[in-house]
């Protein structure tokens, strides 16, 4: 086992350029038929063979004339014509033969009987037929190269005659998933056991770009394993893709195996997530070592491997769909690499704002839910709150105009919500919805704030935040608050006097977050000094998140709703009622989608849906109090 401690730090662009100058891709052309070609590409421009129409037809339903003979015709003197002489019986898309030139339609034909037709204006020549040509012309060319086909092209190409079209072929990229922690099958899944999903990515990424893919089996991390496994690849298909392994760990391989039997071009660029990248050549074929954290190789995949895969296909890579947004939340990166970070979309106020998702390289959900990717470029520490950025969308902006934008206190009922609506809901503690809503950065804030001195929730918080806005607090869930335990309270955990004993390990939440402030409510309450609690420090930013530190006993008590520790069959000891409630400003009671959060609130499956989570009450909910 030898360990490199190597990887170069090159900027993107550079890296591509170098990248593609080494390269040299010919993509290569195959004939197929027009009928099988939707989202291929065309590798020469397409000319008709035939006109379309190919023959004058007529466009309606009703009668074929001689515009000669119908000159003259008016409402007070009427022209009459003869069957077979002067007009013959026609159907839309039927020949108009000589001597006929026009067509009448039939609801303008005065039928005296089958043979004797009266007309109350003339026909122009032409009128009412589609001439020879009139879509499509013999030669002229239907579409250019490098055009992706579409339904309408192959309609356009079948009528102008033609049968078969040369396209590129679509490029076979081979997928090589290494690690000997990665498993096949979630059965197989054990500690130190990883399921592959990243090929399942790949392969759907190469399949929506028009690529083959060709997914291996899993590579144990053998140098000489990976290396014939490579090598194989590169004999049989056009790209080869190594999935993880690319860092410099001492069981990393894939970059001494492409080093051995090509070229390594680069080796780490200044892109987070995605540092370790590969970018190598073996017999003249791109081999691209992707990281493994999940986010990671989808980012690669996106920077490196789509242009290459495109460049088999004669594409170019599409501009990126940029917007201005405004930021929710500080966020901060390294100066050394450019940072990639995913945010959710939403419009308050006809202004975009962009609210960062979890940063880590591991969590595939951030680009699950991700409406839009924001660089850091490198030399740039990271971004205020409120400063405005350039983000990439990954959604039309006229799908993100339609979400309610709530950001503030965590509750497992805003899932519910969100499957009953268009929702983006981001928990950041009640302070902090507080604060998001008072720079208008989203419609709604969840709220449950004890007030200690009055012991009443929310309201004192309102005025004192928004003194002199007129405010709307919609009555959400009463809901209890209590010790999420391990199943059976083997600690016996009853009060918040227990926390401070020596087998305890509490998760504690945010600062500014409402159950923060209710146990410290009621550590002051009883006297209970916060520094003796061990975990204390340790903040988590969800009742769920809490209640996954209790169940994997990286804690033994944290403080949280009833329903977290049902979702996680874990036992909870009751503390304290509280108010969980939304506010807004009084005037966005008129917006739709506010008035549909209310109907939601006030819904009997709501109800349900959440009363089956367990531990909440509807005393008011839906109710509105107006706050000035
Ligand atoms: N000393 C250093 N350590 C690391 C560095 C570094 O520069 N110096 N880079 C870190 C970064 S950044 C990344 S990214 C990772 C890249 O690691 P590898 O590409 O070598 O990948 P592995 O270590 O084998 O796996 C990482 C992680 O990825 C997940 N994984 C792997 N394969 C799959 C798959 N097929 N499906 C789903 N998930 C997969 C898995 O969670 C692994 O734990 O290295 C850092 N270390
Ligand atoms: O650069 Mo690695 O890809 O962040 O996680």
């Amino acid at each position: 086992m030898s360990r490199k401690a190597y990887i170069d730090n090159i900027d993107v662009n550079l890296a591509i350029d170098e990248y593609f100058k080494k390269l040299e891709i010919n993509p290569k052309e195959e004939l197929i038929k027009v009928k099988d070609s939707l989202n291929r590409v065309t590798s020469r421009a397409v000319y008709a063979k035939l006109s379309s129409p190919s023959y004058n037809s007529a466009a309606m339903d009703g009668i074929a004339v001689i515009s000669d003979y119908t000159t003259g015709a008016t409402e007070s003197e009427p022209k009459t014509l003869k069957l077979n002489e002067d007009f013959i019986y026609i159907n839309t898309g039927n020949p108009v033969k000589e001597p006929f030139d026009a067509v009448i339609m039939i609801e303008d034909c005065i039928i005296k009987d089958e043979d004797t037709i009266e007309i109350l204006s003339p026909a122009y020549p032409y009128q009412h037929i589609r001439q020879i040509g009139e879509d499509i012309v013999a030669t002229e060319m239907i579409l250019p190269s490098r055009h992706k086909i579409r339904p309408v092209d192959i309609g356009a190409l079948i009528s102008g005659g033609i049968d078969e079209i040369s396209v590129y072929e679509k490029p076979k990229v081979a997928l090589i998933p290494t690690g000997s922690e990665i498993v096949e099958n979630v059965e197989e899944v054990v500690e130190g056991k990883i399921i592959d999903s990243n090929s399942y990515v790949f392969e759907n990424l190469v399949l929506e770009l028009g690529g083959i893919p060709n997914k291996g089996s899993i590579a144990v991390d053998e140098y000489e394993t990976i290396k014939a496994m490579v090598l194989e690849a590169v004999e049989k298909n056009d790209i080869v893709l190594v999935n993880a392994g690319s860092s410099a760990g001492t069981m990393d391989y894939t970059v001494d195996v492409i080093d051995e039997i090509g070229e390594v071009v680069v080796h780490g660029v200044a892109m987070k997530p995605g540092k370790p990248t590969i970018l190598g050549i073996v017999k003249g074929k791109p081999i691209i070592g992707i990281p493994g954290y999940p986010v990671s190789s989808y980012l690669v995949f996106d920077v490196f491997v789509k242009p290459v895969i495109l460049k088999f296909l004669g594409l170019e890579d599409d501009k990126d769909e940029i917007a201005k947004a405004t930021l929710t939340k500080r966020v901060v990166s390294s100066l050394k690499n450019e940072e990639i970070i995913r945010v959710t979309l939403g419009f308050v106020d006809d202004k975009l704002i962009a609210t960062p998702l979890q940063s880590g390289a591991g969590v595939i959900m951030s680009l699950v839910k991700a409406d839009g990717l924001c660089k850091i470029p490198r030399n740039v520490e990271g971004y205020d709150v409120s400063d405005t950025v350039d983000v990439k969308l990954l959604r039309p902006l006229n799908q993100i105009k339609e979400s309610l934008v709530s950001i503030g206190s965590h509750d497992i009922c805003m899932d519910i919500v969100a499957d009953m609506m268009k929702l983006k809901s981001t928990h950041v503690g009640s302070m902090g919805g507080i604060l998001s809503l008072r720079r208008r950065e989203c419609h709604l804030a969840p709220i449950h704030l004890l007030d200690a001195d009055t012991g009443e929730y929310n309201i004192s918080y309102v005025r004192k935040y928004f003194n002199g806005e007129k405010m709307a607090l919609i009555k959400g869930l009463n809901r209890i608050q209590g010790f999420i335990v391990e199943k059976g309270n083997p600690l016996n955990i009853q009060s918040v006097n227990d926390l401070v004993r020596e087998d305890v390990v509490f998760a504690n939440r945010q600062r500014g977050s409402g159950t923060r402030v209710l146990l410290d409510y009621e550590l002051a309450k009883n006297d209970v000094n916060p520094e003796k609690i061990k975990g204390y420090q340790r903040e988590f930013s969800t009742h769920m998140a809490v209640a996954a530190a209790v169940k994997n006993k990286s804690a033994n008590v944290g403080l949280g709703v009833y329903s977290a520790s049902k979702a996680l069959d874990l036992d909870f000891y009751p503390l304290k009622p509280e108010e969980y409630d939304f506010l807004t400003y009084a005037k966005n009671l008129e917006l739709d989608r506010i008035k549909e959060f209310i109907e939601i609130l006030k819904s009997e499956e709501f109800k349900n849906r959440v009363d089956a989570l367990g531990g909440y009450g509807f005393e008011n909910t839906g109710e509105i109090i107006i706050i000035e």
